[in-house]
């Protein structure tokens, strides 16, 4: 019998190197019972994490039109700026500011390709001579972030009882794009009152493996819903990355990994923005693609029920086409976007 979680596990990187079985005992609890944790000693520095968060809060106080010249509303891939009140979690409006970016692919769609390959396709970046090194900082924490989610999966492989690459090789195309954010949170006291306190509403990260998010000031806000439904303060803690389970690697491992809601509130007033900035860690798009074996002793200690107040968007579809799942997650978040590149399947699927 495991009580329910009130806090959110920290592993220790440098612990797999010293006691190995020790480090993986820790995760397997944490993706069973949490599906959050945070990592420490992880190899990002503390300077390169420091001039990351001057670029992000660099952007968000450039001029609105600058920042609209880089809108997803320009691109089918979803990558880019969306203004506050843009994206929708749970049929209501997110009180973020945001900036969509990904390892830079040209676009490859074309008429008569499967739709969900329009994900894919170039960054828009904001005029250089605002940021000069926005563009080599923000793809140098993408490489850094994908190292580290890499590692990581290669870690959970071995506490789910598989080898290192097992989940690596059958679930992600080398090259593939990660998608990743900058997001800025406004405070309530530059929100009007009938915006409410939904940063982000309750949602799973849809699609991916892991989650690698770093906090990038130390406003609270970030909230995880454990198992009997309670919202748990995930604070920010000082050179860690907060990383939770995408519906994607739930999936891929039959549940034994829970990706477990979450959701940001809106900064007290007088706090000032709170400023994160999360890596996705995605899975293949591209095939229906089975889930791996997982030992009968390790699927008894899953979690017999999971209160959750996601939507679940979608879910039912990942197992028979993960492109098309990602595809109308992106296009449910963002309707200026989806009624713009994708009418037709916006009317079908009720995305208006
Ligand atoms: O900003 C955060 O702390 C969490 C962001 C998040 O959950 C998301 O963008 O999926
Ligand atoms: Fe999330």
């Amino acid at each position: 019998m495991t009580t329910d979680f009130t806090s959110i596990p920290i592993l220790d990187l440098f612990l797999a190197h010293s006691d190995k079985p020790k480090f993986l005992a820790e995760l397997q609890h944490a993706l069973i019972h949490v599906g959050f944790f945070y990592v420490k000693n992880h190899s990002v520095t503390p300077v390169f994490l420091e001039q990351l968060t001057q670029l992000t809060t660099g952007f968000f106080d450039l001029p609105l039109e600058e920042k609209l010249k880089t809108d997803k509303i320009h691109s089918p891939t979803f990558l880019g700026y969306s203004i506050q009140g843009n994206e929708i979690t749970k049929n209501k409006k997110d009180n973020r500011e945001q900036y969509d970016f990904a390892n830079e692919l040209p676009s490859s769609w074309e008429e008569g390709h499967p739709i969900y390959e329009r994900l894919t396709g170039p960054n828009l970046w904001p005029d250089n001579t605002h940021l000069p090194d926005f563009r080599e900082t923000i793809l140098s924490f993408h490489e850094q972030a994908k190292s580290l989610a890499e590692l990581l999966t290669q870690y959970v492989a071995e506490a789910l009882g598989l080898e290192p690459n097992a989940l690596i090789e059958r679930f992600v195309v080398p090259g593939q794009q990660h998608r990743a954010k900058l997001i800025k949170y406004p405070a309530v006291d530059s929100l009007a009152p009938e915006d409410g306190t939904q940063g982000v509403g309750p949602h799973r990260d849809t699609a991916s493996l892991l989650t690698i998010l770093y906090q990038a000031n130390d406003l609270p806000g970030l909230q995880v819903q454990n198992h009997s439904g309670e919202w748990i303060d995930a604070p920010a803690i000082a050179d860690t990355f907060v990383v939770n389970i995408g519906t994607g690697l739930e999936y891929l491992v039959h549940g034994i990994a829970v990706a477990t809601t979450h959701r940001v509130l809106n900064p007290h007033a007088g706090k000032g923005p709170r400023y994160s900035i999360p890596f996705f860690y995605g899975a293949r798009l591209d095939k229906k693609i089975a889930p791996v074996e997982i030992s009968d002793e390790l699927l008894t200690k899953k979690p017999v029920t999971v209160v959750t107040d996601s939507g679940h968007q979608f879910f039912k579809m990942y197992a028979e086409n993960p492109g098309l799942y990602a595809l109308l997650n992106r296009m449910s978040s963002h309707r200026d976007v989806s009624a713009k590149f994708y009418p037709e399947l916006s009317r079908e699927h009720g995305i208006i």
